[in-house]
């Protein structure tokens, strides 16, 4: 059964719809994704399942509950990540664990969590000393110490080095391996390839696909990657022939390597080598490839943030406005849109 269920979700801002009618349910157990750009609205969408928006329009249940009308409840089944700006610069670690850990009616015991998180020998740091991925880790056990049902993490990676975002990816897999349900919004492809067991790509305040990561880029136009070296140049005729046939969406011509690569379906394979054969061509270094998330979301989207474009984007840097604690929802989001 559904841990989570959004049904027509829908918040106005200033007369814009951000969130346009979002409905998807998580299943108990799965990591579940949030994807899209900047500014489509996926804060909004997972601050309305937190309890902390109201939705002009549309349900939110989390384990049958209304977020805003049982937000006690809500509160403690849900365990959400703080932002940064929300710890006290001077708190040392074992203060914040201990602070949060009176918070709750039944919280895990914060010690084999720290040891489990890989904070034990920063019990004494201050927040404000920790590296960026410190932090998180400590952010991961906050949100883990009311020992919740569903745990929803936001961002959580942005800002950190690759070493420390895969430490952090295989501390997420730990938590959804523990029985604890994952709600997790990136921008990060990559991220959402490897940990997601289903993803929503938002897209403008709208779902736009929801599927598996593969289900995703089987989707997409063109997600097989056919590339080879044809043993001479293809003529002009030739090139529209390989574009006719069947599943081709795109046909780029050997490049300065000589390599010509087609964004086909499988079903080009076999078609591909007999016209080949017929028109006297061999196909030296032939590769069939998935097309990656990037590409899909790209397709699905009609925009790509890849991840290094975002890795400079701090969503904590965000001033805050009219609604939100989180101080997420910023007039920058705009600007982010705007210049994409
Ligand atoms: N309280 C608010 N007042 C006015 N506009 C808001 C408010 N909260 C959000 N918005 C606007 O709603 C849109 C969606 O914001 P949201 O933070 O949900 O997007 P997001 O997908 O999480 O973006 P990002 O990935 O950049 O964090 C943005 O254009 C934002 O400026």
């Amino acid at each position: 059964m559904a841990i989570i269920e959004v049904n027509g979700v829908r918040k106005t801002y200033a007369g814009r719809d951000v969130v346009d009618g979002v409905s998807f349910s998580v299943e108990r157990g799965e990591i579940f994704g949030i994807l899209g750009p900047n500014g489509a609205g996926k804060t909004t969408t997972v601050e309305c399942v937190e309890g902390l928006r109201v939705p002009d329009a549309g349900t939110v249940r989390v384990a049958g509950l209304d977020p805003v009308a049982d937000h006690d409840r809500v509160t403690r089944l849900l365990g959400a990540q703080l932002q940064e700006s929300e710890l006290q610069a001077r708190l040392t670690v074992r203060e914040a664990l201990e602070l949060y850990a009176a918070l709750y009616p039944a919280p895990v015991d914060w010690r084999p969590l720290a040891d489990r998180l890989g904070l034990t020998d920063r019990l004494s740091t201050r927040f404000a000393k920790l590296s960026g991925g410190q932090k998180q880790r400590l952010f991961i056990a906050l949100a883990l110490i009311g020992d919740p049902e569903i745990v929803v993490l936001d961002e959580l990676t942005t800002g950190l080095d690759p070493r420390a975002r895969r430490d952090t990816w295989k501390l997420i897999e730990e938590i959804r391996d523990s029985g604890v349900t994952v709600l997790l919004v990136t921008h990060f492809m990559e991220e959402a390839q490897r940990l997601c067991d289903r993803i929503a790509v938002i897209d403008r305040g709208r779902v736009v696909a929801l599927d598996t990561p593969s289900g995703l880029i089987r989707r997409s136009t063109g997600s097989t990657v056919l590339s080879f070296v044809p043993s001479r140049p293809p003529t002009a005729p030739e090139l529209d022939r390989l574009a006719a046939l069947p599943g081709v969406a795109t046909v780029t011509p050997p490049d300065a390597a000589g390599v010509l690569v087609l964004h086909a379906t499988d079903d080009t394979v076999t078609p591909l080598i007999s016209l080949l054969a017929e028109v006297g061509v061999t196909a030296q270094r032939l590769r069939i490839t998935e097309t990656s998330l990037d590409e899909a979301f790209l397709d699905l989207t009609g925009e790509g943030p890849t991840g290094e474009d975002l890795a400079g984007h701090d969503p904590t840097g965000h001033g805050p406005t009219g609604e939100g604690p989180t101080g997420h929802a910023t007039a920058a989001h705009d600007l982010t849109r705007q210049d994409a």
